[in-house]
């Protein structure tokens, strides 16, 4: 079991999939953080062959070469199996996420599975109900929830309430992929791997509109969206781009509107999104969506032609350490959760990943884009 001493939790992982993801999440755990509130040891890793494993763990492992490698397995079985893994990382296309978990919830382990949690919301709640019934943890890996961001907007929008009541949102998560070059069996390209702009990239724009014109509640807490509006633009299966706008009457304040976009034919801009308060406005900026950078806080509104700017500005920025990307955030958090047997996690917990994975569904079903799984 996880360490549950008084000092920092631990937790061992076992890693499902050596693609670039798992690189991505990897490295940040490896990587050195002296005030870490967790450690973490990568224990065991599976792929589809001893060769390709042995290849992920040569290349990750080359910076942090003090760090102790992982067993490496031929399958995913291994991991599962392994006493020396508390924890399971399920960085495999979204079409696998439904039985990756089910197999290592089934093996007892606990589970941090990669966004979408899985194809469709029947799916999800399979998990959920498996996941409840054995008493393990599992969270859908939804990283950027757990970057210092959401706490600092909080303070911004509900402590401070420097932007006034919030109106309206808009974002965009535009990040271009080489559909023409990639295979067939892409996990980019192939719809029955879950295939799509919206569950890859989608969601993100999603879960910011849902913390931000939700008050930051989740779950069965979250405000009723009063109408959902979408257009999926989808060429070969899938949808290579879309809109969507959710409407919320019953937030506090009423009346709020979110535009929501994401496409893979082009790279959207630094300053990603913008939140419209009756006082002021937030702009976001960073790398992508999924790695936000911080916000200019601006006080005031636009002046009218021939008024006096009175508008102040002030800049948030995240802090992290040098090369990583901020995955250890959510790992620390997953952390936190199991060594104090908690079996959800507050931020992320699984009534959110069902009401996420419901809102693609209607997405989906109003623009008539399924996948091979919602015939099952
Ligand atoms: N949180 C985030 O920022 C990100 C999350 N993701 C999520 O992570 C998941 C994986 O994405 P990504 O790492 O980009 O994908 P990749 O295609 O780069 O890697 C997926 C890995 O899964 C394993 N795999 C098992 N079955 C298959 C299959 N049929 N086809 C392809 N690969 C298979 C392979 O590893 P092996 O052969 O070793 O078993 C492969 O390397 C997705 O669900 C995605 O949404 C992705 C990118 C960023
Ligand atoms: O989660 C993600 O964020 C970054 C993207 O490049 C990737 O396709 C997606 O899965």
């Amino acid at each position: 079991m996880a360490d549950t001493g008084k000092s920092s939790p631990h937790v061992r992982w076992g890693v499902l999939g050596t693609g670039w993801i798992s690189t991505m999440f990897t490295s940040d755990l490896l990587a050195a953080r002296p005030d870490a509130p967790a450690r973490h040891t990568i224990a065991a890793l599976g792929s589809s062959s001893l060769e390709k494993g042995n290849a992920f763990v040569d290349k990750v492992w080359a910076k942090t070469p003090d760090q102790p490698r992982p067993q490496v397995y031929a399958d995913y079985r291994g991991v599962y199996d392994d006493p020396n893994v508390d924890v399971v990382y399920v960085g495999t296309p979204h079409s696998l996420h439904k039985q990756n978990c089910l197999d290592a919830i089934a093996a007892g382990k606990h589970v941090l599975c990669e966004k979408p949690f899985t194809i469709n919301a029947k799916e999800a709640q399979e998990v959920v109900d498996a996941a409840r019934k054995k008493g393990v943890f599992i969270m859908e890996a939804v990283w950027t929830r757990f970057f210092p961001l959401f706490k600092a907007l909080y303070e911004e929008i509900h402590v401070k309430k420097s932007i006034g009541n919030v109106q309206r949102f808009f974002i965009d998560f535009g990040n271009k992929m080489p559909l023409d070059t990639l295979p067939a069996n892409s996990r980019l390209k192939d719809p029955a791997l879950g295939a799509g702009a919206l569950l890859d990239i989608g969601v993100y724009s999603l879960t910011y509109a849902s913390i931000i014109l939700g008050d930051f509640k989740v779950g069965k807490e979250h405000p009723k969206i009063e109408r959902v509006t979408s257009s999926l633009d989808i060429v070969n299966g899938m949808d290579e781009a879309n809109v969507v706008v959710l409407d919320y009457a019953a937030a506090a304040g009423g009346n709020k509107t979110a535009v929501c976009t994401s496409t893979f034919r082009t790279r959207g801009a630094q300053e990603f999104a913008r939140i419209e308060g009756s006082t002021g406005s937030i702009v976001l900026f960073g790398l992508v969506v999924s790695v936000p950078g911080g916000f200019r806080v601006i006080e005031g509104l636009q002046p009218g032609m021939g008024e006096a700017d009175t508008r102040s500005e002030r800049v948030f920025n995240i802090e992290k350490p040098e090369g990583t990307l901020g995955f250890f955030w959510e790992a620390d958090a997953v952390a936190e959760d199991i060594a104090n047997g908690r079996t959800e996690n507050a931020t992320m917990p699984l009534d959110e990943t069902l009401r996420m994975m419901k809102l693609m569904d209607g997405i989906r079903q109003a623009g008539g884009l399924s996948y091979p799984q919602d015939q099952q």
